[in-house]
């Protein structure tokens, strides 16, 4: 299986989609003990979530799961929080903060790891956002993930329904980020933004809003729209519904602002 799916449109938006994927090769998944086999810190469905909202979106999914290495951290593997509880390039525990591997692995499996997984998503994100800013002057970022809302080793209580991260406001331009963040709030969801999820080392890495690139990161509360935040992690196609349509109202809008950041 290739590490990364890329779906080409024609419009200003990239979906960046790094934790929906379940693939683990059989090597690494033997390394994996019980707990790890779980899965549990999967962004479940999110491509499904996602899919055909917008025509003209590019789309960048990383086929390989997350315990394999996370497209979402930094390939020096600096910490997110530094200081904070979180997981790291490749993840030693889970968000509960509990061992994932029966034989951990060692240096040079993470760099083995890196080059096989973590560079080739890397390199096809940057290869569409110059692409598409090539085209229209100014590229959007929007990566997509969702987690359970309550997991007490990272975050005290329960979390907001919509968690937009800017990387505190530095990842894209104000317009952007207040769009998305007063059409979550006019859903009456519960709605935060950079508060504990304030974007991973995507949105961090891209968003240079300055020179054209902006970036968004969306968590979605995974009570929004599955039947249970816990396995077998099923879809509620309810929910979803109702969630999709938001999400397309979202990524129609900003699509529509993209050519004002051009400017
Ligand atoms: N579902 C995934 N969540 C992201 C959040 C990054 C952040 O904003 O802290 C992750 O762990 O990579």
């Amino acid at each position: 299986m290739k590490p990364v799916e890329v779906s080409r449109g024609d419009g200003p938006i990239v979906l960046g989609i790094p934790h929906s994927g379940t693939w683990l090769p059989g090597h690494i998944k033997a390394q994996l003990n019980d707990r790890g086999r779980t899965l549990a810190d999967t962004d479940w469905h999110i491509d499904r979530l996602y899919h055909g909202l917008l025509p003209g979106a590019t789309t960048v999914r990383a086929t390989f799961h997350r315990y394999v290495i996370d497209a979402n951290r930094s390939p020096k593997n600096e910490s997110l929080y530094p200081g904070q509880n979180t997981t790291s390039l490749v993840p030693v525990t889970d968000f509960d903060g509990r061992p994932i591997w029966s034989t951990a692995p060692d240096a040079a499996e993470v760099a083995a790891r890196r080059a096989a997984f973590h560079t080739p998503y890397h390199t096809a994100l940057e290869v569409e956002l110059k692409r598409v800013q090539k085209r229209h002057g100014v590229a959007i970022l929007y990566d997509c993930h969702s987690i359970r809302s309550q997991i007490p080793y990272l975050f005290d209580g329960k979390l907001p329904d919509f968690n937009i991260g800017t990387a505190s406001s530095s990842s894209c331009d104000e317009r952007l980020e207040d769009l998305v963040q007063s059409i979550c709030k006019a859903t009456g969801g519960t709605t935060a933004t950079n508060g504990r999820f304030k974007g991973g080392w995507a949105t961090r890495h891209y968003g240079r809003p300055l020179h054209g690139i902006h970036a968004i990161q969306m968590e979605l509360a995974q009570s929004t729209y599955l039947e249970n935040e816990a396995p077998p992690f099923t879809y509620d196609e309810l929910k979803s519904a109702h969630l999709r349509s938001l999400l397309a109202e979202i990524l129609g809008r900003i699509a529509s602002l993209a050519p004002e950041l051009g400017r």
